[in-house]
């Protein structure tokens, strides 16, 4: 969307600094636009200063850069946040665009675990991974939240190739120790765990003075449950533990169609909801992303609240599977972190930009049932796709110096 033509090649400093129209998303105020303004760029990459563009001779005596090394973008450029996708499933998007034809329990074990299951074959790997990377930074997403599958070696790959593009992302192999519905395509509980904890090592160098610090520096391990339909109670809590014990962010799926919702309260009588499974076994903290969630209810979402644990707005995906519509006025009436996400390939699109148009139309689909409620408007969408994604998925911290995967 906005791209710079002149690049400056002789600044006196570190900087570097562009001068033009910048638009972003506060908590305040979903779009913000700034016009002729200074931004500048330490040797880190991270934004030192945004300053008023005529007081360049000030700002440029301040911070210590040759003001004619400024990048000048054009009338009809901009710059905006990067897009983050909170919710991708990466492995899928080899079939991305077909198979929309059932709904979502039937989905799964007809199309989508039999294609999972061929992610052995690195080779095969490789080339989706590759494309789905490049396809998703052409179209602005910087950050992603990605499922893998149940494959350590073809998940760290995908960790390897979005670090070797420069795309930040998380990355999840996929656990499921039950209901695998397809004979290749399952998991014993034990081996969940031990790959589990294999890939999060394998994303980390550990030297002999205990500290460790990532292999791939834009990546992390995020500890994926695939959702409680496909994982034991045994499995769950343990997972919970690894991820508790090392920091960890975690994400799954939530109440994404009825089918599923009756089918998890079959599977656990004893809960008092789907989000009270997740509760009890510990997976909600707030480091959790929860796709979907379309018939949450102010009770689950109090509990989401309550936890600080986020969701990801999967709108395409949702009504390509006819799986449901998620009211996100209600979710943020309730205070809970919201982001966008593509659900690639219950989602055809890669793109965020179709994420925030299907959320818009969502969102009209709700007035037309219900012409009390009010639209999202494009700006509260803009920010959602950017901002809301990045409160789920926070900047990197700095490793903490303590042994890892215990
Ligand atoms: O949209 C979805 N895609 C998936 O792969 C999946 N697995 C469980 N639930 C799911 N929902």
């Amino acid at each position: 969307m906005a791209a710079s033509k002149a690049c400056s090649s002789s600044a006196a400093t570190n900087f570097k600094v562009f001068r033009g129209t910048f638009v972003h998303s506060t908590q305040e105020e979903a779009l913000v636009i700034l016009e002729d303004a200074l931004l500048g760029v330490d040797s880190t990459g991270k934004i030192s200063f945004v300053e008023k563009g005529p007081e360049l001779e000030k700002v440029s005596a301040k911070f210590g850069f040759n003001p004619s090394a400024v990048t000048q973008l054009s009338p009809q450029e901009f710059f905006m946040p990067g897009l983050v996708d909170t919710h991708i499933h990466a492995a899928q998007y080899s079939f991305a665009g077909t198979a929309l034809d059932l709904p979502l329990l039937d989905w799964l074990q007809t199309y989508t675990f039999p294609v999972e299951s061929r992610y052995s074959d690195l080779e095969f790997a490789r080339q989706v991974y590759t494309h789905v990377v490049k396809r998703t930074l052409r179209n602005g997403t910087t950050t992603a939240c990605y499922f893998a599958t149940i494959h350590t070696d073809a998940s760290l790959l995908l960790g390897e190739i979005a670090n070797d593009f420069g795309q930040r992302a998380l990355v999840g192999k996929v656990c499921m120790d039950r209901n695998g519905l397809h004979e290749h395509y399952k998991e014993e509980t034990q081996e969940s765990l031990d790959e589990t904890s294999r890939c999060g090592n394998t994303f980390y160098i550990i030297n002999i003075n205990i500290t460790h610090f990532s292999r791939y520096p834009l990546v992390k391990p995020v500890v994926t449950p695939r959702f409680s339909v496909s994982c034991t109670s045994e499995l769950m809590l343990k997972l919970a533990e690894v991820a508790r014990n090392n920091n960890l962010h975690i994400q799954s799926h939530i109440s994404e169609n009825m089918d599923e919702v009756r089918l998890v309260q079959e599977l656990f009588p004893e809960s008092e909801s789907y989000t009270d499974v997740y509760r009890k076994h510990n997976l909600l903290t707030s480091k959790t992303i929860m796709a979907h969630g379309c018939y949450l209810s102010d009770e689950e979402l109090q509990i989401f609240h309550q936890t600080g644990s986020s969701l990801a707005h999967c709108p395409n995906s949702n009504l390509s599977l006819c799986s449901g519509l998620l009211d996100v006025r209600k979710v943020l009436s309730h205070k809970v972190k919201l982001g966008l996400g593509t659900d690639v390939a219950g989602g055809y699109s890669p793109s965020m930009l179709d994420a925030v148009r299907r959320t818009r139309d969502t969102s009209k689909a709700l007035k037309i049932q219900d012409p009390v409620h009010q639209t999202l408007t494009w700006e509260e969408t803009f920010r959602l796709a950017t901002l809301g994604g990045s409160q789920g998925i926070p900047p990197q911290p700095k490793p903490s110096f303590r042994a890892f995967w215990s």
